[in-house]
Parts: C-alpha cells; structure tokens; sequence
C-alpha cells in the first residue's frame, strides 16, 4: 500500500513563510496532523499563517523559534514522523551585506533540523528545501540535477552548504532525507522582493512606470500549490531518500515578458524604466534557469499543473487585494 499522511505527525519549518503556508494548508487537507514552527518576529506573530483560512489555523499545533536554537528544534522535531525543512533567509541581495546571517540561518540552521532528525525514533522522511539557485547560471539546459554547482551569492553559497550537510547525513548515518531543489516559486502571499511581487505590486498600486532591474535573465516560475504538491509527493517516495530533486515547470519566462503578462492581466500597459538599485553585480546575476523535471516525475508522478499565465492573474489579483502588505514594503538591497 502507498504510503500517505492521513493522521500523521509533521513539522513544517519555516510555516509562516509564503511556500511554507501553502504547504501547510495541503498538508491539513491531505488529514495530517501539522506542527508549524515559525519565527518569533513575523508580523503579527504568524507570518503569511494570517492569511490561512480559520479552519486551518484552528486545526494546526504552532510553536514559535528560531532555526538557529538547537535545542528549540530538538523540542519541535520530536515526535513528528515527516519534517519539512523550509525556514531559511532566502534574498539574495541581503546576502551581499549579511552573509554571516546566511551560514548561521542556512547553514547551521539546517544541520540543527538534520541533527535533531537523527536523534528521533519518530522519523519516517526529512525533506529538505533547497534552491535552483545553487545551479548559478545554466551551463547546459535544461538543468538537471548533476548540473554543477555554482554559488554566485553568498545566499547560494550558504544554501550549496546546507544541501552538501544533508548529503553528508544521508551517507554517513542513512538519515531518510531527500533534497527538494524548486525553481523559483510564485503566487499569493510571496514577497514584495521578489520579481513578480515587484512588477505585480506596481502595477496594481497605479504605477505610469513600472521599475525593474534586469530584464534579460529567464527563469523557470513555477505557481506555490505546485512547488507544495511537488515537496510532499517527495516526502510519501521511500525511493527518493538520498536524492536531490529538482521541482519546476520545466518553462522558460524572460523577465521581461513575465512584466508584459502581468501587465495584460492587470489590464494596464506602463513603460519598464532601469532601476539601478535592482541591477545585482555581473558575475552574480543567474541569467538562466530551467529545469529538468525528468526525475521528479519518475519518481512520484508528479508535475506542473497551474499554467504560468493563470498563476500570474491570480497572483496579480490576490495582490490587488492585498495591496497594503506591499506599498511600504520596498526593498532597495
Ligand atoms: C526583485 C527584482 C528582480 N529582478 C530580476 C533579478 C533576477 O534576474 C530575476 C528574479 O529575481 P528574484 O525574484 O529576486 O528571484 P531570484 O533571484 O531568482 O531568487 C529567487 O528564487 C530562488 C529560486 O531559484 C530562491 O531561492 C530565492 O530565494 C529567490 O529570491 O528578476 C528585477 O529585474 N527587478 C526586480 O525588482
């Protein structure tokens, strides 16, 4: 029989973040009983959880601590049988400014969930969030998972460094964990940094310009009920214990037809004018990304299912109606 999630105990990571709340609320409908760590300094406390729905929030266990607590983790990964591993300093411009914080979050903050994951009798699958952005700029596409590694941002290099512990406890104490690397992820509740907040947030905030760094870079956008659906088809899969696993939509979007969709759906056409702030340092921009999703697919059946146009109408619209979580929220960095 396969194995499924009805009943059992989870840890989610990082559950008051954007993915990290969609993955909570699949997790809740597919009968599990979830645990959501999140941060003590999110707004209001629950992060992105405010926007769950009341049945939701009312069905989940949350706990608040740091990732950097080793034994804050320990309290919260005991008992659980599945641990989603999501809770990570993700900006990639930060990093060029605080890239200590990144290996203290990252870094030890993934070895405290691998060690406490070690220590339980409980655990049945650790996964493990990673980035595409690990891959740097595609060397070949689409990329797939024995595509080098390349850290062209401290961000990277931190996150390179916490997939590499993962490996190390697979191999060296059989921890049943499996690496989830999803591609860049989009969709309600995502921040202002990012690029389709950004374009989106504009746009719907009245915008005669829109601003933006660069134009030229693709990435392979995939909408955040998929990316959640993709991490827990890897937690049910015995098979994929040891293995990195890319989750994307195997479709490429430059940037600046991503800003021509968004400005379609929202019904607004504006000139794109270069802001410089945005514009990150040559060697450490990632000009291209696409996946390979070969891997994924055999393994768990799983794929893409929400069409990269509806996601971005959806995403413009929720952000149209949520459009005072983003007006002060710009980030220059
Ligand atoms: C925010 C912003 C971004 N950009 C460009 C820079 C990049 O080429 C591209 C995408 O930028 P971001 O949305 O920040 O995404 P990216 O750099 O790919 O990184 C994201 O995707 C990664 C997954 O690959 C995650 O691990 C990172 O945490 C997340 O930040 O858009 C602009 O041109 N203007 C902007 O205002």
């Amino acid at each position: 029989m396969s194995e499924s999630l009805t009943g059992k105990q989870v840890l989610v990571t990082g559950a008051d973040g954007f993915i990290g709340s969609h993955l909570v609320e699949q997790l809740v409908s597919s009968g599990a009983k979830v645990r959501a760590l999140v941060y003590y300094n999110s707004w209001n406390q629950i992060g992105w959880l405010n926007d769950v729905s009341q049945e939701v929030l009312q069905s989940i266990e949350i706990i608040q601590g740091d990732i950097r607590d080793a034994e804050r983790i320990a309290g919260a990964v005991k008992g659980c049988e599945y641990v989603f591993h999501l809770s990570s300093l993700i900006a990639i411009p930060y990093s060029y400014v605080a890239a200590r914080s990144y290996v203290d979050t990252n870094v030890t903050g993934a070895l405290n969930v691998l060690q406490a994951s070690r220590n339980s009798d409980a655990l049945t699958r650790l996964v493990h969030v990673s980035t595409s952005e690990v891959y740097g700029t595609a060397q070949r596409v689409p990329i797939d998972e024995d595509h080098p590694l390349v850290g062209q941002s401290p961000y990277s290099a931190s996150k390179i460094g916490a997939d590499k512990m993962a490996e190390s406890f697979y191999l060296s104490f059989e921890l049943p964990v499996v690496t989830a690397r999803p591609f860049n992820t989009f969709g309600p509740r995502q921040t202002a940094r990012a690029v389709i907040p950004t374009i989106a947030s504009q746009l719907q905030a009245g915008c005669t310009e829109l601003k933006l760094g660069a134009l030229t870079p693709t990435r392979d956008f995939n909408f955040a009920t998929d990316t959640a659906a993709g991490m827990i088809s890897l937690a049910l899969c015995k098979e994929a214990e040891g293995e990195v696993v890319n989750i994307g939509s195997g479709e490429e979007w430059s940037i600046e037809e991503t800003a021509k969709i968004l400005m379609e759906a929202v019904g607004r056409e504006v000139p794109i004018i270069c802001d410089e702030d945005r514009i990150r340092p040559e060697k450490s921009e990632v000009n291209r990304l696409l996946a390979d999703t070969t891997k994924i697919a055999r393994l768990t059946g799983w794929k893409s299912q929400v069409p990269f146009k509806e996601g971005l109408a959806k995403t413009a619209d929720w952000i149209g109606r949520n459009i005072q979580h983003f007006n002060a929220e710009r980030y220059t960095i």
